[in-house]
């Protein structure tokens, strides 16, 4: 294992989470001490002339691809403009970074990978992953990884998944101001059933299909004793697993860890659904709701809003029986002669009378549903007759199209405005533009758990939790329902504007951190003190803010030899 550590008297090595030596805004007396003097072209430039630059080139880029391509090189030689212009930019940049984009990215990983941006560990690593962990050139504070076997809705894609891990944690950077080389972005090789990629001349991952479940279970154990061991307190996210459920079972109370898809998900979903149960008119009690898609990610998100029937006054019983699921085998019933998987009993119906299911439109005819949730991987499964379906059985029908990327989701919002007069309450999981309907402007909700998943990070960090509990969970959910400002509840929107999202993260944060705290799993006790408006600018000074960036780098490099006149040195 030797050849795995880095070589004595080796300056630390840099990843793609670093940069700024070759700013062009560092003045010449920073040029200078840095080395990197006549490196640059000599023009002293503001950020917003930069920015300029980086917009152009962005815009003589016609794919999304080779979009995400300029922003990956601009990460990596210069990650504080890159987190500039993504902050400024977030409405425009996040798909590129993203879904849709980043799904294209992951299917053709091992053809546009150029550099390391983060961490793989394959199976033949077991046994040495804690010395492995010691290559990562700083010190972790969040971390997100994959096994790569159900990326978005696109399959198992391997090693290839990589961009999961890299895309969420930018926004964790963006978004809440985690610092972006206190981030590691992680991808499990643990084999992949994608024969295309295991017999593609260019896949980078191991040749070999994917590890059992026993397998991957030993190795995740020894994989999370060595993440504690190496950094007591980081935060672990798991993402995009196929089956995640063991997982997180067996680690959500002994390590700081949680599902995004199962639990972040949920969270978003639940946010964005006590705003639309409000904006519908119709009681908690009285909804109804058919879920195309049983997996993570819907069960997840049906047993967040059976807590919020719950906390409306429906009992348990009452609250799961307002679902019907629907899989790749049809509607889920206890009777219907196949095993059903652990996580689907829960919703499974008893009262079909032996009815076999026949479709998904005689379904909504014999349930008359106030709620369509598409987390399915079926792209355009609401079809036209769907929508206008919904539309004649409800005032407000709730649509929710989940499923990632755009290619995948169950309907555009254009399709859900046309075909329910543009009387739907409507988010998907991936963005749509705002279109004008009838004179007014309707403008889609993004469902996507990128709007809590950086606050429960941040929380967990912040409040230095032990466990990521399932109150706190909940209490993201809430604060997001919380989180619009007074024009986006006039204009009836269920979700904030994403370019508000840092604000929206300070609140989701200090829920978080609260939920923690009334759970006794915090160990920030200093915080338990502190009023909300104190706990919000706490939460606000520890959060990364690219734009002070240079003036730290210039304050540095004042105390550090240009005013002693060292810097003359580099000439
Ligand atoms: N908006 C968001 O924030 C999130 C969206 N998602 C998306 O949700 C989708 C599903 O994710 P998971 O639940 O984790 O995947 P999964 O693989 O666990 O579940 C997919 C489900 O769809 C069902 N299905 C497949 N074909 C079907 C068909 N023809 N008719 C009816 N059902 C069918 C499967 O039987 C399974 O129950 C993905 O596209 C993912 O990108 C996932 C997490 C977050
Ligand atoms: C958004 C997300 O986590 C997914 O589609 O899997
Ligand atoms: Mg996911």
């Amino acid at each position: 294992m030797a050849s795995l550590q880095t070589r004595p008297g080796m300056p630390p090595r840099q990843l793609s989470t670093t940069g700024g030596d070759y700013d062009m805004a560092n003045p010449s007396e920073v040029r200078k001490y840095l080395g990197t003097y006549g490196l640059t072209p000599p023009a002293i430039e503001e950020y917003e002339v930069q920015a300029q630059r980086c917009l152009r080139l962005l815009a003589m880029k016609t794919a999304p691809i080779e979009k995400f391509q300029y922003l990956v090189h601009l990460r990596a030689t210069n990650v504080h403009l890159f987190y500039r212009l993504l902050s400024d930019n977030i409405k425009e940049l996040t798909p590129l970074i993203y879904t849709p984009t980043v799904g294209e990215a992951c299917i053709r990983w091992h053809e546009i990978w150029t550099q390391p941006e983060g961490m793989y560990l394959s199976w033949s690593d077991r046994g040495n992953l804690r010395k492995i962990l010691d290559n990562w050139p700083h010190e972790v504070e969040m971390t997100v990884l994959t096994d790569g076997s159900r990326i978005l809705g696109l399959g198992d894609l391997g090693v290839n998944g990589m961009g999961i891990p890299v895309g969420k944690l930018a926004l964790y950077t963006a978004c809440a101001g985690i610092r972006p080389e206190c981030t590691l972005p992680l991808t499990l090789d643990l084999g992949t059933s994608n024969k295309t990629l295991r017999e593609d001349p260019l896949y980078m991952g191991s040749r070999m299909p994917k590890v059992t479940a026993e397998e991957e279970r030993e190795f995740l154990d020894e994989l999370m004793a060595a993440f504690v061991d190496k950094w007591p307190s980081i935060v672990i996210q798991f993402e995009d697993f196929k089956n995640p459920f063991p997982a997180l079972e067996r680690y959500k109370d002994k390590y700081c860890m949680f599902n995004d898809d199962v639990q972040g998900t949920g969270a978003v979903i639940v946010g964005g659904f006590i705003n639309a149960v409000k904006a519908s008119g119709i009681p908690a009690k009285d909804h109804r709701a058919i879920f195309l898609g049983a997996g993570s990610a819907g069960v997840g998100v049906a047993k967040q809003i059976v807590e919020y029937f719950i906390k409306e006054g429906v009992s348990e019983d009452e609250a799961r029986r307002k679902f019907w699921f629907i899989d790749s085998n049809g509607l889920v019933t206890l009777d219907r002669g196949d095993k059903l998987a652990e996580h689907k009993v829960y919703f499974a119906r008893d009262d079909n009378n032996g009815r076999q299911y026949q479709s998904l439109s005689r379904l909504i005819d014999f349930i008359r549903p106030t709620i369509l949730m598409g987390l399915s991987t079926i792209g355009g499964a609401f079809n036209k007759d769907i929508l206008q379906q919904m539309a004649k059985l409800n005032d407000r029908p709730i649509i929710f199209p989940l499923s990632n990327p755009s290619s995948k989701s169950e309907c555009t919002f254009e399709e859900a405005v046309l075909n329910t007069d543009g009387r739907c309450l409507f988010a998907s999981g991936s963005p749509f533009p705002s279109l004008e309907h009838n004179g007014r402007l309707l403008t889609p909700g993004q469902g996507n758990n990128m709007y809590v998943f950086p606050g429960i990070g941040l929380g967990a960090i912040i409040g230095k939790t032990v466990n990521i509990t399932q109150d706190m969970i909940y209490a993201s959910a809430e604060s997001l329902s919380t989180s619009l400002n007074k024009k986006e509840v006039a204009d009836g929107w269920l979700y904030p504007d994403i370019r508000r999202i840092r604000e929206v993260s300070v609140i989701v944060t200090r829920g978080v951190i609260r939920a923690a705290q009334k759970n006794g799993v915090d160990r920030a006790v200093e915080l338990r003190a502190m009023n909300d408006e104190q706990l919000d600018a706490y939460i606000k000074e520890r959060m990364y803010n690219p734009f002070n960036e240079r003036d730290t780098n210039i304050a540095s490099a004042g105390t550090n030899g240009i005013t002693n006149g060292l810097s003359d040195a580099h000439l």
